[in-house]
């Protein structure tokens, strides 16, 4: 039972880092809130919380996994590398893929839901 809170604390430590040194996962952070906000506003059916959560999840790894790589890139190799620099540029592509099935998934579920409340006020 030690070890288990000792790893959640090595894994609490790892989310601050991340939080305190990573703008981008901030902003994901942000995203995911007013995701959940429009959840919870527009009355999304349950199945619609599963492919949000899902979305909010993927990119929170991928941007935490991003992070970890980085770094041990730069453990690695502090200078200039050209393999260094693929290895980042491959870790940054993940990010940009798992962002954008957030962001469609977003469009899917909340756009038409708004569109309706939209037409509703007007
Ligand atoms: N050691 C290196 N050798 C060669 N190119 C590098 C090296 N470090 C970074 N680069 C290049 O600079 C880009 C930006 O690297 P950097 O470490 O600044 O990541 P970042 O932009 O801070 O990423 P993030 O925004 O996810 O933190 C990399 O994608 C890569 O193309």
């Amino acid at each position: 039972m030690k070890r288990l809170i000792r790893s959640f604390g090595f894994a609490f430590k790892g989310l601050r880092y991340a939080t305190a040194t990573q703008p981008n996962f901030r902003i994901h952070l942000v995203l995911a809130f007013i995701a959940v906000m429009l959840g919870f506003a527009l009355h999304i059916a349950f199945a619609e919380w599963q492919w949000i959560m899902l979305a909010i999840a993927f990119v929170l790894v991928i941007e935490l996994l991003n992070t970890g790589i980085e770094t041990l890139t730069d453990l690695v190799s502090p200078d200039y590398n050209e393999m260094a620099g693929r290895v980042k540029d491959v870790c940054a592509g993940a990010v940009v893929i798992a962002a954008l099935f957030a962001l469609v998934t977003g469009i899917v579920i909340f756009l038409p839901k708004l569109i309706l409340l939209v037409r509703h006020a007007a």
